[in-house]
């Protein structure tokens, strides 16, 4: 470590801690998240504080960390370092402060860790924050107790910063002395350092460095403060500063005195603490400078002072003039001391182990010992004859050999003289013997080598064996575990394996082995204690799982489609095929009909709705099939009460208005249902072609059919209590029902300006559909009329009141008295309904303060509708519309569109679930004169 580097910890001011405690808690603040609800979920307000605690915890760490990291630890540098650091900044306190900065890390990670864990049994916003509160402040407290600790470590940073690079094992010059001798003016001389230089003691306080070139080395040189010559106790922290160098660094030592004794220091004294400190200069290089050699020489010195310098010189110290004024004798200093401490160095490293002591050290590669000459006695080297003899040849051989070598070194002539030379030993057979024995001597040391090598190997080989296996188990496993050696060693044992097992084991050995399947999914034992799904409870299999299936996705059309009428009937008609789809296996068993009953009963409220029904063959009436048929009525009912989503009042209501309709009818119905023929489908056909063939008719002329089916009912009249008026009831009731099915399509599909037209052609038309209609309507359990009835009634007398789509003008007859009513409708029915096209009105605009659209939105215009309605209404004037909830494809967008239409919804209410009543009120402003969402959908009966 050439020198301790030390970087900015974030933390300057003197207020250390308060600037380290600000600077976290607003990192803190601007890092995380600030915002906060009471509504979030206690989950994320935990979340929210213990990150807020983590995050200060975890800036506290890292800055703590930061702090304790870089500080150069006093065992890790140099020991001149170390003795440096005791003595500037006392190695205990030191310590105690940086330990301060660990505990506190801990005592933080702990606080936090406590704190995060606390927060998890917070039960609110509140809660969470005092906890993230008593957290922060704990930190925060426990970095304030260490404030002592952050100054004193941030005083010793800015001391470390401001000390010298000093590199401990560069070569180095150190300057000692009393104080005031000059040291500073001589380091100012050879180095470019500037270094202050005053006539007083002490004058330099620290260690300074310098550099300086020679012999193209880089050199340092170090000037340390005067060392009074005193026991080593009583030394000040300068003093021991230059004490710390001179012990540690090994360096060349430059003993500055002042002959002139201008510094106060006699020169005895001066010898004397030269004496005294000598034992650090042990082991290296020392001279004394003999300085302010302008003021006086050494020759000029007196005898006695000269002696004592002679004395010293004797020692072994060389001592050498200078004066740092004069510039004389400085530079030579400065070059003794340099070589003195390289020849140290170079011997150092010569002596070194590396150099020396290893076999091929690098001493003896490069040493060459020769004799000292003892005498001068000539004495010839002895060579042997032989070698004498093979050298000759062998440099001539060599010379044969390296023919580029010659031809660099050797002339052309002196070359072709030894080629010649050569040509001739060679011819003369000179060579051969010597290259033969030659090769036998190599042959003979390659074998020794190879011999050798191999046994240094073996010898390796063995070595590793001993060391352990190198093989993996499994290898070994693999090679050791075959069929055949487990054959023989159980044999050995005296076990005989069976061949059958051992085949066995051999398919069991030859297959590859195989993952285990991980099984995706829940467990089997959770999927074993689930609920089966409550479509298939209480199904007994398959096909009773299809039948519902298809009853269900029955159900659900008809529930769309269903209009006013339909609505109520519903419920009935699913009973009605589920129980005959249930008693179909009693009936192929020979067992009565009682579904029957409900059949015929169903077909006559909707106008023949099931065919298939009505065709079922009945057998003669039996006295016991009445019995056994009022039985399977009771069942029926018993079927229904299954049904737990019916409404049971509806079901009440509408059985009981089934049965009143049926009345007489039923026996003769039932007798019907009570066998089946063989002719069924032919009277089936005929019954259909015939009721086809009436509608035509009706359809063509109304009123020839409608006369027809009076003449058919009067001629049946007459024979009411048979068979036959049963039937022809039942297909007069159908018919009806078929007409009414067809105006109402007609109207829902047309614009009203062509329903009007319609029903100026057919007059009679209207009352068909109208008797249709008020048939539907009576067994309805609730009439949005009588509503609109009830509020009218609740209004205050005297409003204008039209009602659009009249039919009979009831709201005039209930409430024609207290209001002034005015009805309209594509046909007049009574003298109280004028006759109009509801989209053009023989009203004057803003006449009304209360317009009624009540089920009679029908034709397709409904914008010319609502427009009318709102051009006769006065302003604030009430609008009121009923309708079927199922013609509404979304209600609340048809509400926007009627508002944009010029008016601001005051009321939307449900009546029961299937109708809706709304209510608006006329204002000013039009917001879209063609709105979108201004829908209803075709009231229209299912066809058969
Ligand atoms: N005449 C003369 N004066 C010298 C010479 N060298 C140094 N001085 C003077 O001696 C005084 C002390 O010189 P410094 O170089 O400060 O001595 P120092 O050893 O560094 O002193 P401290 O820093 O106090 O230990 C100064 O006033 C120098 O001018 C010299 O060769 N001849
Ligand atoms: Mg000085």
């Amino acid at each position: 470590m050439t020198k301790l580097k030390l970087s900015k910890y974030g933390v300057v001011s003197d207020e250390v801690c308060e600037e380290l405690k600000e600077v976290c808690l607003s990192k803190t603040q601007r890092k995380t998240p600030t915002v906060v609800h009471r509504q979030y979920s206690i989950g994320r307000i935990r979340a929210f504080y213990a990150r807020k605690i983590k995050f200060l915890q975890q800036t506290l760490h890292d800055k703590l960390t930061q702090i304790i990291d870089e500080f150069p630890k006093m065992e890790e540098v140099h020991p001149f370092y170390a003795d440096l650091m005791n003595i500037l900044y006392d190695r205990d306190h030191y310590k105690i402060a940086l330990g301060q900065m660990n505990t506190a890390r801990h005592l933080i990670d702990g606080i936090a860790r406590e704190y995060c864990r606390l927060m998890k049994y917070a039960d609110s916003l509140y809660r969470c924050k005092m906890l993230k509160r008593a957290a922060l402040g704990r930190m925060v407290k426990l970095l304030r107790r260490q404030k002592s600790s952050f100054e004193y470590l941030e005083q010793v940073r800015q001391h470390l910063s401001r000390l010298p690079s000093i590199d401990p094992n560069n070569r180095t010059l150190i300057l000692c002395g009393f104080p005031n001798v000059g040291k500073s003016s001589f380091i100012n001389t050879v180095t470019r350092a500037d270094v202050e230089v005053q006539p007083y003691a002490f004058t330099t306080k620290a260690l300074y460095v310098g550099h300086l070139d020679y012999k193209f080395l880089r050199w340092q040189v170090i000037d340390t403060p005067g060392i009074l010559d005193q026991p080593l106790e009583e030394r000040n922290t300068i003093e021991m500063q230059a004490v710390t160098a001179l012990a540690h660094l090994k360096a060349a030592i430059l003993y500055v005195m002042d002959i002139s004794e201008q510094c106060d220091k006699t020169l005895a004294e001066q010898i004397h603490l030269f004496e005294s400190i000598r034992p650090l200069f042990a082991n290296k290089p020392v001279l004394v400078a003999l300085n302010k050699t302008d003021i006086i020489t050494r020759a000029e010195l007196p005898a006695e002072k000269e002696a004592m310098l002679a004395a010293l010189e004797k020692d072994g110290v060389p001592l050498l003039e200078m004066s740092t004024v004069s510039k004389t004798g400085v530079v030579e200093i400065r070059d003794r001391a340099c070589d003195d401490l390289l020849a140290q160095r170079v011997e150092t490293k010569l002596q070194a182990k590396k150099t020396t002591v290893s076999e091929g050290g690098v001493l003896n590669r490069v040493f060459v010992a020769y004799p000292e000459k003892r005498d001068e006695v000539v004495r010839a080297p002895f060579i042997p004859e032989g070698v004498l003899h093979r050298r000759v040849k062998g440099t001539v051989h060599n010379a044969g050999r390296g023919d580029q070598i010659a031809r660099g070194f050797c002339s052309l002539i002196k070359l072709a003289a030894l080629l010649e030379e050569e040509e001739n030993l060679k011819a003369a057979g000179e060579y051969d013997e010597d290259l033969e024995s030659e090769d036998e001597e190599l042959a003979e040391n390659a074998r020794k080598i190879a011999d050798k090598e191999e046994e240094l190997r073996f010898m390796a080989r063995e070595k590793k064996s001993l060391n352990g296996k190198r093989t993996s188990r499994s290898v070994t496993r693999k090679r050791e575990r075959t069929m055949d050696k487990l054959e023989q060693t159980m044999g050995e044992l005296g076990v005989e394996i069976a061949p059958k097992r051992m085949k066995h084991l051999q398919e069991m050995a030859g297959r590859e082995h195989t993952v285990k399947k991980m099984k995706v999914g829940p467990s089997r034992s959770l999927s074993a204690n689930r609920a089966e799904s409550r479509d298939k409870l209480g199904i007994r299999d398959e096909k009773m799982v299809k039948g519902n299936k298809f009853k269900q996705k029955e159900g659900d059309k008809k529930l769309v489609k269903l209009d006013g009428v339909k609505k109520p009937e519903k419920p009935k008609t699913v009973v009605v095929v589920e129980k005959s789809a249930e008693e179909g296996r009693k009936e192929k068993k020979g067992e009565k009909k009682p579904k029957a009953v409900v059949v015929v009963e169903m077909s006559e409220k909707e106008g023949g709705k099931e065919k298939k029904r009505e065709k079922k063959p009945v057998s003669e009436p039996a006295p016991e099939a009445v019995s056994k048929k009022e039985g399977g009525g009771e069942e029926a009912e018993g079927g229904k009460k299954k049904r737990p989503w019916r409404n049971k009042l509806r079901k009440a209501k509408a059985k009981e208005a089934a049965r009143a309709e049926r009345g007489e009818n039923m026996e003769g119905v039932e007798e019907e249902g009570g066998g089946e023929g063989e002719g069924e489908k032919k009277k089936k056909k005929k019954k259909k072609k015939k009721r086809n063939a009436v509608l035509d008719e009706i359809i063509k002329d109304g009123k020839a059919a409608t006369g027809r089916m009076d003449e058919e009912e009067e001629e049946e009249g007459a024979a009411s209590s048979t068979k036959g008026d049963a039937k022809l009831e039942d297909a007069k009731e159908k018919i009806k029902g078929g007409i009414f099915r067809y105006i109402n399509e007609q109207l829902y599909t047309v614009k009203s300006a062509d329903a009007v037209e319609l029903f100026k052609k057919e007059p009679d038309s209207f009352w068909a559909y109208h008797e249709g209609f008020a048939q539907q309507t009576k067994k309805w359990p609730n009439h949005p009329l009588r509503l609109i009835i009830q509020w009218l009634l609740s209004k205050e007398s005297g409003k204008v009141v039209f009602d659009l789509g009249c039919g009979e003008a009831k709201i005039a007859e209930a409430v024609g008295k207290r209001h002034d009513v005015r009805s309209f409708d594509l046909v007049a029915v009574n003298e109280r309904v004028t006759a109009c096209d509801m989209a053009h009105l023989p009203e004057k605009d803003g006449t009304a303060d209360i317009v009624v659209f009540c089920l009679s939105l029908m034709g397709t215009n409904l914008l010319d509708f609502i427009r009318e309605a709102r051009r006769v209404l006065k302003t604030g004037g009430i609008l009121k519309i009923a309708e079927v909830t199922s013609r509404f494809v979304n209600p609340k967008m048809f509400v926007d569109a009627v508002c944009k239409l010029g008016f601001q919804v005051h009321e939307r209410k449900a009546v029961t679930d299937y109708f809706i009543i709304m209510q608006f009120i006329k204002i000013d402003k039009v917001e879209n004169k063609r709105p979108y969402g201004l829908v209803l959908k075709p009231c229209l009966y299912k066809k058969r």
